[in-house]
């Protein structure tokens, strides 16, 4: 491991634990807090998951400002359930809607920017089970005590739930076989991240705005790499959350994801200029299923788009310049 490497995981890790509700609300002043829940057909979890953030953080100690759920174009309950909950709901494709419509994960976190108005933003993935209140406690505890710290990821154990009984450290695959490979091979200085594609993470407003947002799964790999390249190494920090349980994808849908992790990272070597400009890879993803006359084929487009950093929307910068005046 680069000595950096090691330096850095020894001053910019913690556990959720180190961070109790006390030392953040003395901490808190007037930074204002957003939790932001990306749901698309979340109606199994999204209630608990909005209750006990609402109960714990809100009514119980006044931590967070605001739960706002994104709704992206989920066909279930779950802007019902959500709002039962306490959550704020609002759809994707609500949000600034003279620029379009992109989709998936990406799109929902880039449109929550312009519906929450948090200094700090936490974003945590909608289909957790077993979720606490310490993931978001755990997440602000570096951002609201060290001015030098502008994003946190959070970091757990990960179990592939399969049968019976949880395989332990099974999980994560697109992380293990994908994008941590990449990072090492290309960003040897992020290697201590341990969960760069997790759906759990926190910055500043003012470090998100300033990014372009990668759509669907590419977006926690651009915004790791777009921080490193804008903030810095120690801009980073990571939190133990403990133990992380979700809903998994299929194996086919996990190599589209695939498709999406590598082509955003292709887009930043070349646009950091860690990469010779070379022709653009192909974004046509050719899978193949056992069909009842052979293989059948499916030809999917895992291209990745992306939205320019929030700031650079007029109707956005309007409303903060408005805001700071
Ligand atoms: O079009 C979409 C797709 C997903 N989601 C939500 O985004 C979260 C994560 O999506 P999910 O499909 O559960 O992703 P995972 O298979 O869990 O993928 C992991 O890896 C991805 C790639 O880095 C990350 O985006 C995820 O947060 C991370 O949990 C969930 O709340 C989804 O409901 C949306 O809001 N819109
Ligand atoms: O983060 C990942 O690697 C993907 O979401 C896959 O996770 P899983 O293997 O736990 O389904």
């Amino acid at each position: 491991m680069l000595p950096e490497v090691a330096s850095w995981l020894r001053r910019r890790t913690s556990v959720s634990a180190q961070w109790p509700l006390e030392t953040l609300l003395a901490a808190k002043g007037g930074t204002r807090i957003s939790v932001v829940l990306p749901a698309r057909d979340e109606e199994a979890t999204v209630g608990a998951i909005v209750t006990a953030i609402r109960e714990d953080l809100v009514e119980r100690a006044p931590l967070v400002d605001e739960i706002v759920v994104i709704d992206s174009r989920s066909t279930d309950r779950t802007a019902d359930v959500a709002a039962a909950a306490g959550a704020d709901v609002v759809a994707q494709d609500s949000v600034l809607p003279e620029h379009g419509r992109m989709s998936g994960k990406g799109e929902a976190l880039w449109k929550s920017l312009a519906v929450t108005s948090g200094d700090v933003i936490v974003f945590v993935d909608a289909d957790l089970r077993g979720f606490t209140s310490s993931y978001v406690t755990g997440l602000l505890g570096p951002l609201l005590t060290d001015p030098a710290v502008g994003y946190v990821k959070g970091c757990y154990d990960r179990p592939l739930l399969t049968g019976d009984r949880p395989v332990e450290g099974g999980g994560g695959r697109v992380t293990e076989l994908v994008a941590r490979p990449l990072i090492n091979l290309h960003w040897p200085l992020l290697a201590g991240v341990m969960q760069p594609l997790g759906g759990e993470y926190a910055g500043r407003r003012a470090l998100l705005e300033r990014l372009p947002f990668v759509t669907g799964y590419g977006v926690e790999l651009g915004l790791l790499l777009d921080v490193f390249q804008q903030a810095g190494l120690d801009a980073i920090a990571q939190v133990d959350l403990g133990r992380r349980v979700h809903a998994h994808q299929t194996t086919e849908a996990l190599g589209a994801m695939s498709g999406q992790i590598m082509l955003t990272a292709w887009s930043r070597l070349q646009r950091h200029g860690r990469m010779l400009p070379l022709e653009a890879p192909a974004t046509a993803l050719t899978q193949f299923r056992r069909g009842a006359d052979g293989h059948d084929v499916r030809v999917s487009d895992v291209g990745v788009g992306e939205r320019p950093p929030m700031i650079e929307i007029p109707e956005y910068a309007e409303g903060r310049r408005s805001l700071l005046s």
